[in-house]
């Protein structure tokens, strides 16, 4: 059983220390059986692969991460509804298929930006920090094409990404982490430019080289670096790339429904607290 599982499946009461969005998240083993762990804060991932490489679970470990932590709220954006839904009772906002409801959150999110570096001008700081009296937000979605490439039309399409790529570019400093996946690897939805404001990257098991370079970074499948030649029935492996760094083949550790289920229940009441504490105006 997981740490977290373990948590969540004792008395909300009775639960250890909890977590925090500053601490690195746990997130699988690596080749050679030794615990992965990601730092997150000030930073953002983009995950790819195909159908059933396992992007989903990664963005559930992540995010059950962030519900567990008290200092990082949560916005949820999942066409299909099922993948994240089982977080949406601990989350600020859940975003179904619903474009308009994606721009709003992103236009909200968009000025609760602004608002912290005005703020953080004003004290002469350059970024938030551990007890701040900001709260991290962590903007987790579950199939980015669909809300730039398949949902509303052109127009709404091309600010969805548009907005996407101001969070991802400026949001970090300020505690806005963005971790998207999609089963899209291609340069229309992961264009070079997006791609390379991702700190983090996670590539499942792609169909081409080409596709895993889009996630990884250009050049790495022909330095052997591709997710083409993780197996089908190894979900859940993938290539982890830092920033500057070279890609380590990751096993991600998996929660089963029930796992997040217990998780997000015990999770809720970490959240109601939160919400409570939160200032109105800062509501994405
Ligand atoms: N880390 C893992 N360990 C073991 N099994 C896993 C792991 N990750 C995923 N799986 C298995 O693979 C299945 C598909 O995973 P998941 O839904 O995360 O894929 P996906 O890439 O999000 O697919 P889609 O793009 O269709 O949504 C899961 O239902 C689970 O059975």
């Amino acid at each position: 059983m997981s740490t977290l599982t373990a948590c969540a499946a004792t008395d909300p009461d009775r639960v250890g220390p909890v977590l925090s969005i500053f601490d690195p998240l746990f997130i699988g083993i690596d080749e050679f059986g030794q615990p992965v762990q990601v730092p997150l804060i000030f930073r953002n991932m983009a995950i790819g692969g195909e159908p059933g490489a396992g992007k989903s679970a990664l963005l559930n470990l992540i995010v059950a991460h962030a519900a567990l932590s008290p200092d990082c709220r949560l916005c949820l954006m999942d066409g299909k509804q099922v993948e994240l839904g089982q977080w949406a009772q601990c989350a600020d906002v859940f975003v179904g298929p619903d474009i308009n409801h994606a721009l709003a959150t992103l236009r909200k999110l968009q000025t609760v930006m602004d608002n912290r570096y005005t703020y953080l001008l004003a004290v002469g700081r350059r970024k938030i920090s551990r007890n701040d009296r900001f709260l991290a937000i962590l903007l987790a979605i579950d199939e980015i094409a669909y809300y730039s490439a398949t949902a509303g039309d052109r127009k709404t399409q091309e600010l969805f990404s548009a907005l996407l790529r101001d969070l991802v570019a400026r949001g970090r400093a300020v505690g806005i982490i963005v971790v998207a996946a999609t089963q899209r690897p291609s340069s229309d939805i992961i264009p070079t430019s997006l791609r390379d404001l991702f700190a983090w990257r996670f590539a499942g098991r792609c169909t081409t080289d080409s596709s895993s370079d889009i996630v990884l970074g250009h050049g790495w499948a022909a330095k052997g670096w591709s997710a083409n030649t993780i197996s089908p029935t190894n979900q859940g492996s993938g290539l982890l790339i830092a920033e500057g760094g070279v890609p380590h083949l990751v096993k991600t550790a998996y929660l089963t429904d029930d796992d997040c289920a217990r998780i997000a229940a015990h999770a809720a009441n970490v959240s109601q607290a939160r919400r409570t504490a939160a200032t109105a105006e800062e509501k994405p």
